[in-house]
Order: C-alpha cells, then sequence, then structure tokens
C-alpha cells in the first residue's frame, strides 16, 4: 500500500483551552506531510477533509482506497483538490496525462477511479492535496494562476501585504464543498489573515511552503478570546476547527495553501475580528 491515512477525532472548543503545548500540536498539526514513495495524509473529523501529501520519488504513486473510506476508490464518493508546490509533473486520470506545472491546481470529481502520479523528469514532486465527501461529481480540471481570482490585500505598513490566488473557488470551478487557494506574502511581510476571522459554516487546513530551513511561522489558533500558538516550519500543514481563528506570523515571508469544506461555498463569509479583540 502506498496511501496511508490516520484519523484524528474533533476537538471541543472549552476542551481546547486545557490543552499543553504537545497535545495541541498532536491533535492539530500536520508534521510530515511528504514521505518518499508515499500518499499520506489526516482523515480529520472536522468536515472529513482529507489533508495529505503525495511524492512520488522513483515510481509512479496511485491513489488508492483507505479503510477509513470503505469504498472501491478513494473519489467514489469523494472530490480532490491538488496543488503542486513542486516541479512539473504528470497526473493521469482515468486515461488522461495532465501536466501540472509548480503552483498550478488540479480538480478531480467524484466517481473517478484511476489517478496516478508520476515522479517529475527534474526536481522534487511534491503535490498536496485536499479531499472532501462529494454528492455530485463535477469534471475534472486544471486550474493556473491565470485562471484565479486574484486579489491583493494588506500593507508593508502593517507587515501583511500579500496575494490571494482563488483556485478552487465557485468563481472559477465547480465543486461539491471544496475550496482550494494559495497565498503568496510579498517580502518584508509577514502576518497572513490579520485581521482575522472564524466561520462556523466551515473548517480550515492551511499549509504553509516557500520557507527557508531556518525559518519558523507562529500560527495562532483558537478562539477569538483565547488564542493559542503553534511553531511551524515549512512543508507542514494545520487543521483549523470552525471556532478557531487561523492566523500566522513568520520570521520571513512565505507563501502558504488554504483548503475549506462545510456548510457553505462563499469564500467571502467570515466573522471578522479586530486586531484589538484578541486575547
Ligand atoms: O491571507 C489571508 O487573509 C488568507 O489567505 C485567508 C484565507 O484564504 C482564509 O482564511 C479563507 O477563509
Ligand atoms: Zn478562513
Amino acid at each position: 500500500m502506498s496511501t496511508t491515512i490516520e484519523t484524528r477525532y474533533s476537538s471541543h472548543p472549552e476542551d481546547f483551552k486545557k490543552y499543553p503545548t504537545q497535545e495541541i500540536r498532536d491533535k492539530f498539526l500536520i508534521e510530515n506531510i511528504f514521505i518518499p514513495n508515499q500518499i499520506t495524509g489526516i482523515y480529520t473529523m472536522e468536515d472529513r477533509l482529507i489533508v495529505g501529501g503525495i511524492h512520488p520519488v522513483d515510481k509512479p504513486l496511485q491513489l488508492e482506497s483507505v479503510d477509513q473510506l470503505k469504498a472501491p476508490y478513494f473519489l467514489e464518493r469523494r472530490e480532490i483538490g491538488i496543488i503542486n508546490v513542486g516541479a512539473g509533473c504528470i497526473i493521469d486520470v482515468d486515461g488522461e496525462s495532465i501536466n501540472l506545472g509548480h503552483k498550478e491546481a488540479l480538480y478531480i470529481g467524484k466517481g473517478i477511479a484511476q489517478v496516478t502520479f508520476h515522479p517529475a523528469s527534474e526536481g522534487e514532486t511534491l503535490l498536496y492535496f485536499n479531499s472532501a465527501p462529494a454528492h455530485c461529481s463535477y469534471p475534472t480540471r486544471k486550474i493556473t494562476q491565470e485562471d484565479a481570482e486574484v486579489v491583493t490585500l494588506g500593507s508593508l505598513e502593517n507587515s501583511n501585504h500579500r496575494t490571494i490566488y482563488k483556485l478552487l473557488v465557485n468563481s472559477v470551478v465547480d465543486t461539491c464543498q471544496l475550496q482550494m487557494g494559495m497565498t503568496e506574502l510579498k517580502p518584508g511581510s509577514v502576518w497572513n489573515t490579520m485581521p482575522a476571522h472564524v466561520h462556523d459554516r466551515r473548517m480550515e487546513a492551511y499549509f504553509y511552503f516557500d520557507l527557508k530551513e531556518e525559518n519558523v511561522v507562529s500560527h495562532y489558533m483558537g478562539a477569538p478570546e483565547e488564542t493559542r500558538h503553534i511553531w511551524m516550519k515549512n512543508h507542514q500543514a494545520v487543521i483549523s476547527p470552525v471556532w478557531s481563528i487561523h492566523s500566522g506570523a513568520g520570521t520571513s515571508n512565505y507563501t502558504f495553501i488554504w483548503g475549506m469544506a462545510g456548510e457553505n461555498m462563499d469564500y467571502g463569509d467570515m466573522d471578522m475580528v479586530k486586531p484589538s479583540e484578541l486575547r
């Protein structure tokens, strides 16, 4: 088996307040996203999102069903969004070969039985993915940065100047409940998602990359009135339950992928929190 998925259960916001550092890390941080010649991930009970990585090195990897799904194939009742954070590579989707470049996204809908990831001919193959339960089949689509809905937010003065590429959102592609995109911080800016927000309608996962070995991100989570932080490195992901803010400050700029699943498909549906209200 080259596909291994670990289950993580949900946490109550009142219990979360009592967690020591290691328990917060064990329950929310995903430290090892890329394992050579493996497809690995976490099946979180937060909206049943699967968060993972695909890292073929010297052989193609096939997306296989896992025990948690009790399904003949992975996408029998699911959709998946994949964002390439490594070298350009080929993905076979039901016999069609798709070339996916760096920072491009691929949406594959429910009902696709055969998905194979090939190692890049040059450079590392690093594919980050989110997968959510799906009620109907939408067509497979590659989404480039040119196809994305792009917004630039923040300012250098507030250390939060960043460009948001909305890749898998309902103005760009049809999905059942998955939304994904990528936010690039400009040099000199370190804060993402500040002012912070929550959205009871959708959980979220963040994956940090483009971060040099010596740099880290302090990711903030928890209810706005009682936050905690998790120190994160390059190529690590974090689960954000619906009651939690999700924001971070790095020791340099960086890029991150956000992905959401849940009740609605409205990217802008956020309950904003003023920086002065955070505790
Ligand atoms: O930097 C930001 O702000 C974001 O990227 C916010 C995320 O897209 C998000 O949290 C969407 O709900
Ligand atoms: Zn959010």
